[in-house]
Order: structure tokens, then C-alpha cells, then sequence
């Protein structure tokens, strides 16, 4: 028997555990988009843009492992490349899928619509070349296995974005059917000698140690060792601190939970033991100017072991193809306990900082919005924190067992979190989600709120309005951090013309916030926005330090 080209595909995503694919259609992807339905276990999600499709992607593949989105040449592709390029530095599986021109076309030496108005058609794909870990164009049924195969293997195996080009003439083409889907899973094992001789070697050196910590990263997530980690810390026994990109990644009510390590603006004082302590095994850790309070919280190479996503190194040591799973799992048969970093915090956790309820009537303030989300979060929750002092007010939360976060703190595109929340609600539709965003982020992608109203998704988003671009000001001010106020939750009514299930609110005081929340836990068939109106200048003391150094470092003079 044969399948065609799109066929192929779809059956590929399908085996792959994908159930919803991103769409905006466009008439170079019409026929695959067909191809694509044709499979009953795939059903698409129309986005209002390809912005939007590829950061809805990049969410779902946060949920789900992998993602899919699938858009028409240039106009959707350069898009959806904002989302690609999240992916990429976020570390998570998307699969890029553009429609693309006749393969006659080059050959007849035609212009193209939706082009830059050139006679050389392979510009996206030598752009998604540089955004993806793997970039394919299927121009030929009898490469089409192989290529597709390719391009999906290299994305689960490395836990980045790939690029799968098919020209409108190809997806119905016939083409031979797919073979176990095993043969795209499997994946290179750690060699055993390397990770032996990385795994003796690094216990020789946190057992010479007295106060060794460890410190999780990101990439805990997408090498899936998570778990690995958790048995280490228990073996050694010591402090664990997490980066602000890796917070719920252990469990903050976890015994040696102590804190998101974020240089100055760390929570309950890991900056101080962790500082205290002489080494720190960081695993699937991720050192940017961001993470690390503008480089004024990274520690010194000697002072570091880093065990990454396929390799380990440490001073005179590196150990390379051993997978970080692997890796902390056998460490943890090996290690010697040692708690003496969780005595000495012990000295230094500070109390848990009670915050007093506002006057109900009082005018609202940033600390009692957050008191308030709070309490809203339970071991279901699944918590979404925008570019901006979203993040600090997001890593300031505590969470309960089960509850996750989730930030873009490498790509760090504003707008990211709506569509990114509604592309993660597909994938676990059971889960509570809340969303916290500032105004200027909302700006960028509002219009996701629509397609949230017509899956009915009971998406909670707190639109934090301090009138304008707060996080640029505290890095580095001006006018052009004033934005064009709107009325938020009057947008609401605008979505839900008519027949949708969205409530909007606009609040001024703790008593309006408290009633919105309320309303907003009952609302179970649509999101519920609301927009809490502070002043521009009430955000986090942690967003102005933070700011002050990011913008040292950005200044720094040219060597
Ligand atoms: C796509 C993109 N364009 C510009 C930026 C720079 N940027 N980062 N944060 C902002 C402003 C964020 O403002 P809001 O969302 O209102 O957040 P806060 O006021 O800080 O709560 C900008 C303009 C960015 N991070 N991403
Ligand atoms: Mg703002």
C-alpha cells in the first residue's frame, strides 16, 4: 500500500503523541492542511496569526513533549519564526511545517506571491537553518520518509525546533507508508565507559568537598531528569536552589527546597547559602545575563561542576555523549551523604513573610494582587508568567506540591504567555491555568483571548496595567515606554460577540480583586480576564535591582 506525502506526516505527528497541530492556512498549505484533517487523530487549532500559532505551539510542547505548526511560505514563516526562535532557546520540540511554491516554479523561472519577489525560493529554508536543529524540503515522494524521519528524530533527539518544507504540489503525491515509528524515536545512549568515568570522577570530587549544593537548571525539563534529580538531592542530602527559568522543577515543598538562586533577587536566601557553600553541581543549568542578575551571581568555574543535557565538565574534567539523566541517576548511587549545607540553612531560612490582607476598599497595590493570586494556586495549577514584573511577582510565588511554573526567560518575548497558556491548555485540558501579563505584552498578542473564548478554555489572566513598559524603565527609562492605554476588559465583550463565555473585569480595589476571583473560579466555560489597574511605579524591589545591573552589563564599553 502507499500514502501520500501529507498522509505520511500526519501519521508521523500522530505517532509522536501530537493530538492538536497550530494552523493559519494559506494557499501554498491548503492540500496538506487536507491531509492532515484526513487523519482522525488530529485536530487543528486555528490561530489568529502565525505569531500566535507558534507560541501556542511552543506551549503545547510544554505540556505535551513536542508540538506542530503548520504555516504558509514567507508571510506565515517569518512569523512563526519568533515562536521557532523560543522554541530553540527554550529547549522544546517544535515542529515547523510551510507550505511552499510549485516545484515547477523554479523552474520555470516564475515570480511568486507571498515573496520577497525573487527567482530563489530557498531563503526561508536557509533562514529556518539557523533557528531549527534540523531543516528539511521534501521536492521528492521517494525522499520524502527519509527526509520527514529526519527532521522529526533530530527535534525529540536534541529537544529543539525543526524545519519541514513541502511544496503545494507534493503533500497529495504518493509516497511509501511510514515504518514503526520506533525507528524515529530511538535515540544514541550514553556511552557506558564515559558515563562511568564522568560518574566516578564527579563523586571523587563533591565527596572531597565539605558543603557541596546543588543548583536545578532549565534543561532539567527537556532532558527529562527530572526525577534523576530529585533522587541525587535526596542522596546527598544537601541545599537544593533553583534558577529562575527552572522554578517548579523541584518541589518547593520539598524539605531542601531553598529558594530560586537569582543573585540578588533570590528568594528565601539561597544567594546566601548557596554562596556559602564550596561547590555547586548544577544540573541542566543555563548562565545568561539575565539569570544571572546581569553575570553578578555566577559562580567561578572552580567552584562549579556542570552537568548539562549530553555532557558533564568540571575544572580539568569533560566528559562528552552521556545523557544528563543517566548521568545524575548513577551519581545518585554514588554520592556520600552529606547535609551539611541544609544544617547551615537551617541557621539562615528566613521566617515565611505573612502578608497582611489590604483594607478591602484601599486602592489596589501590586503586594496585595499578589497575595491574592497567591492563594489561588493549588497543586493543580499550572502558573504563567509574562516578560516583565510578571516574572519577579511570578518567581515570588510559593508553590504547592504539583504546582508548575512556566516563563520564557532565554527568549524572553513579550506577548509569548497568552497565546502560550491557550497552546498549553490543549494539551492538558484538566490543568487550572493562570496567566499573569502586563499591558505592553498584552498589546502584542490579545487577540489569542478569541480563541480561548471559542474552545471555552477557563484560562484566568491577570492583566497587571501599570501603564506602560515598567520592566524597560527600570532598566533603562524613556519615552518610548509610554504606551496607548486600552480598555481591557472591554475587549472581552469584543471576543465574545454575542456567543462567548468570557467575563472581563476591571479592579481598583482589594475588595473588586477578591469578587473578580471569585467570579472568575466559577466561569468554567470561557477565560476570565482581569485587569488590575496599579500605578506605573508599583512593581517589585527585585525588578529594580534586577534592571539596575541587567542595564550595568548592556552598557558595558566595546573592548
Ligand atoms: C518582542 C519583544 N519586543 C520588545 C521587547 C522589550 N520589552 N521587554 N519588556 C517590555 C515591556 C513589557 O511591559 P509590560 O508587559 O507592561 O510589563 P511590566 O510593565 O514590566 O509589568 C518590552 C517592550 C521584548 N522583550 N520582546
Ligand atoms: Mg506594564
Amino acid at each position: 500500500s502507499t500514502t501520500t506525502i501529507g498522509g505520511y506526516l500526519a501519521t508521523r505527528l500522530e505517532q509522536i503523541g501530537i493530538k492538536n497541530h497550530f494552523v493559519v492556512p494559506g494557499d501554498y498549505n491548503l492540500v496538506l492542511l487536507d491531509k492532515l484533517q484526513e487523519n482522525p487523530n488530529l485536530d487543528e487549532v486555528n490561530c489568529c496569526n502565525e505569531l500566535n500559532c507558534s507560541f501556542a505551539a511552543e506551549g503545547y510542547a510544554r505540556a505535551n513533549g513536542v508540538a506542530a505548526v503548520v504555516v504558509t511560505f514567507s508571510v506565515g514563516a517569518f512569523s512563526a519564526f519568533n515562536g521557532i526562535g523560543s522554541a530553540c532557546g527554550e529547549n522544546l520540540p517544535v515542529i515547523l511545517i510551510a507550505g511552499s511554491p510549485n516545484t515547477n516554479d523554479p523552474h520555470d523561472h516564475n515570480l511568486l506571491h507571498h515573496t520577497i519577489g525573487t527567482y530563489d525560493l530557498d531563503y526561508e529554508f536557509e533562514m529556518a537553518k539557523k533557528i531549527t536543529c534540523a531543516a528539511v524540503q521534501v521536492k521528492h515522494a521517494e525522499d520524502a520518509p527519509r527526509l520527514i524521519d529526519h527532521a522529526i528524530r533530530e527535534c525529540l533527539s536534541k529537544q529543539k525546533p525543526c524545519y519541514i518544507e513541502i511544496p503545494t504540489n507534493m503533500s497529495a503525491v504518493a509516497c511509501a507508508p511510514p515504518g514503526p515509528i520506533e525507528g524515529v524515536l530511538q535515540q544514541l545512549p550514553s556511552e557506558e565507559n564515559t558515563l562511568k568515568a564522568a560518574v566516578d570522577a564527579a563523586a571523587e570530587l563533591i565527596n572531597s568537598r565539605l558543603k557541596p549544593i546543588l543548583l536545578a537548571g532549565p534543561k532539567l525539563k527537556c532532558a527529562g531528569a527530572q526525577h534523576a534529580f530529585l533522587r541525587l538531592a535526596e542522596s546527598l542530602g544537601c541545599a537544593v536552589a533553583v534558577l529562575p527559568s527552572a522554578k517548579s522543577l523541584f518541589p518547593e515543598d520539598h524539605p531542601q527546597y531553598v529558594g530560586v538562586y537569582w543573585g540578588q533577587v533570590s528568594t528565601k536566601k539561597a544567594d546566601a547559602i548557596l554562596e556559602w557553600s564550596d561547590l555547586t553541581v548544577c544540573a541542566g543549568c543555563i548562565f545568561t545575563d539575565y539569570s544571572t542578575t546581569g553575570w553578578t551571581s555566577l559562580q567561578p568555574a572552580a567552584h562549579r561542576l556542570e552537568a548539562d543535557f549530553d555532557n558533564v565538565k568540571f575544572p580539568n574534567h569533560y566528559y562528552g555523549q552521556i545523557k544528563l539523566k543517566d548521568f545524575l541517576d548513577a551519581l545518585a548511587d554514588k554520592v556520600t551523604r552529606n547535609d551539611s549545607s541544609m544544617e547551615e540553612y537551617q541557621r539562615i531560612r528566613p521566617s515565611p513573610t505573612l502578608v497582611q490582607a489590604a483594607e478591602p476598599t484601599a486602592l489596589i497595590n501590586r503586594k496585595e494582587m499578589a497575595r491574592q493570586i497567591q492563594q489561588l494556586i493549588d497543586s493543580n495549577t499550572t502558573l504563567f508568567a509574562e516578560t516583565g514584573d510578571s516574572w519577579f511577582n511570578g518567581i515570588l510565588m510559593d508553590l504547592p506540591h504539583g504546582a508548575k511554573f512556566e516563563a520564557e526567560m532565554m527568549w524572553g518575548s513579550i506577548g509569548w504567555s497568552v497565546p502560550a497558556s491557550f497552546g498549553y491548555s490543549m494539551a492538558v485540558p484538566d490543568r487550572k491555568i493562570i496567566t499573569m501579563v502586563g499591558d505592553g505584552s498584552f498589546q502584542v498578542t490579545a487577540q489569542e483571548v478569541s480563541l480561548m473564548v471559542r474552545l471555552k478554555k477557563p484560562i484566568i489572566i491577570f492583566l497587571i496595567n501599570n501603564y506602560g513598559y515598567t520592566i524597560e524603565v527600570e532598566i533603562h527609562d524613556g519615552p518610548y515606554n509610554n504606551i496607548k492605554n486600552w480598555n481591557y476588559a472591554a475587549l472581552i465583550e469584543a471576543f465574545n460577540a454575542g456567543d462567548g463565555n468570557a467575563r472581563g473585569y476591571q479592579v481598583k480595589t482589594g475588595g473588586e480583586l477578591a469578587e473578580a476571583i471569585e467570579k472568575a473560579k466559577s466561569n468554567l466555560h470561557g477565560p476570565t480576564l482581569i485587569e488590575v489597574q496599579i500605578h506605573r511605579d508599583d512593581c517589585t524591589s527585585e525588578l529594580i535591582t534586577w534592571g539596575h545591573y541587567v542595564a550595568l552589563a548592556n552598557a558595558r564599553p566595546p573592548k
